[in-house]
């Protein structure tokens, strides 16, 4: 057995689990059993391959250094051009759908849409697009569950790092009351480098460099993102869900590069805080800037890392600290999916 994979978008994040799946392949197929390969790549720009047996991914990424498309790819019999998403989810043969294009903080489409139309023809959906979870969580849950397949939505809260991993198995048992948490790589690494001495904007470039960046960054300025990863929380975590309009949001462009020097000669560090907590069934939930003493153990949480602290009624509070956003560490979220369905199948 072995996953046929088809990639819905393929960017910063669609090419590192692409390049991670070339370069680990051996050691995956040895240590966890695991196989697969990308028969369809369908992106809004570059292009669109299907082959049913698989695409030389070594022509794949030299297709993309020499053009910026995957125009220069060469054809074999039965390589297909050009289909769009929803043919390609549809009409290839692949088994699992790795949904990667930009989150829409307004509707949450096209992403939406891509995973309907992976459930509805019975497909394994991996995802880090904010969009369809924050805003579809219960109907597309629904949907995978009758037609009995799954949908992995790691990447979506603190990339890599197993953030909603860890309350779904490890703290199964327990009730989290409160989420305390630093939710976007891209402001914390601003604020770390402003505090540094790079400019707002020099600080934002290095980030877009980075990858960490939305591809629209006013969505990580203006706390658009944070505010979609505290309603993921939400719901996922707490079984409550939440409308945009219920979390208070303020981005990080009310902060000054000078209000970010200041706090650090006071001994404080500007954070962007997401805080969720329950009161009688209700969720109290806020994305804003906050200038917290150095002492508070979120102030260390430096550059693109995250963190979140959830507060249980047994085990008391359990700080996660990992990475944000980035290449690998967003390409592992998609990975480590992957291998939970696989397991799950044996
Ligand atoms: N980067 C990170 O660190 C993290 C990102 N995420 C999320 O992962 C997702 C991907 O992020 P990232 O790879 O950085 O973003 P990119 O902007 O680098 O890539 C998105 C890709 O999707 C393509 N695309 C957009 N719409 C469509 C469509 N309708 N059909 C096919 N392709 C489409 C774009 O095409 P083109 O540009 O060619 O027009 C682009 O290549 C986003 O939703 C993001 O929020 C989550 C966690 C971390
Ligand atoms: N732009 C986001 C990417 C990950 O979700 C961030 O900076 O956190």
């Amino acid at each position: 057995m072995e996953h046929r994979l088809a990639m819905i978008g393929f960017g910063t994040v669609g090419q590192a689990l692409a390049r991670i799946l070339m370069e680990r392949k051996a050691e995956l197929r040895e240590k966890e059993g695991y196989m697969a390969r990308i028969t369809a790549i369908s992106d809004a720009m570059k292009g669109a391959l299907y082959h049913p047996e698989g695409l030389d991914l070594v022509q794949v990424f030299r297709s993309l250094e020499q053009t910026g498309t995957l125009d220069a790819y060469p054809d074999t019999p039965g390589l297909k051009r050009g289909w769009d998403s929803l043919k390609t989810i549809e009409d290839t043969n692949a088994d699992v759908v790795v949904e990667v294009t930009f989150t829409d903080v307004e509707t949450g489409q096209p992403a939406i849409d891509h995973c309907r139309r992976a459930f509805e023809a019975g497909k394994h959906v991996v995802t880090t697009n904010k969009g369809p979870v924050a805003l579809a969580y219960r109907e597309l849950s629904e949907l995978a569950e009758k037609n009995g397949v799954f949908w992995g939505f790691e990447g979506t809260v603190m990339s890599g790092t197993p953030a909603l991993r860890l309350p779904q198995t490890a703290l199964a048992g327990d009730r989290v009351r409160e989420i305390r948490g630093i939710l976007n790589g891209t402001t914390n690494y601003i604020l770390t480098r402003v505090e540094e001495g790079r400019s707002l904007d020099e600080a934002l470039r290095e980030a877009q460099h980075h990858g960490y960046a939305e591809a629209d960054p006013t969505s990580d300025l203006e706390g658009f993102d944070a505010l979609y990863k505290v309603m993921i929380l939400s719901e996922v975590v707490m079984g409550v869900p939440l409308n945009r309009q219920d979390v208070e949001r303020k981005g990080i462009q009310t902060v000054t590069a000078e209000a970010i020097r200041q706090a650090k000669r006071e001994g404080k560090r500007w954070k962007v805080l997401g805080q969720l907590r329950e009161e009688e069934g209700r969720i109290a939930a806020s994305v804003q800037p906050v200038a917290i003493p150095e002492t508070d153990p979120l102030a260390g949480v430096r550059g693109a890392l995250n963190a979140v602290t959830y507060t249980c009624d047994l085990l008391g509070p359990v700080t996660l600290v990992g990475a944000g956003a980035g290449r690998s560490e967003t390409g592992f979220a998609l990975l480590a999916d992957l291998i939970q369905i696989w397991r799950d199948a044996r």
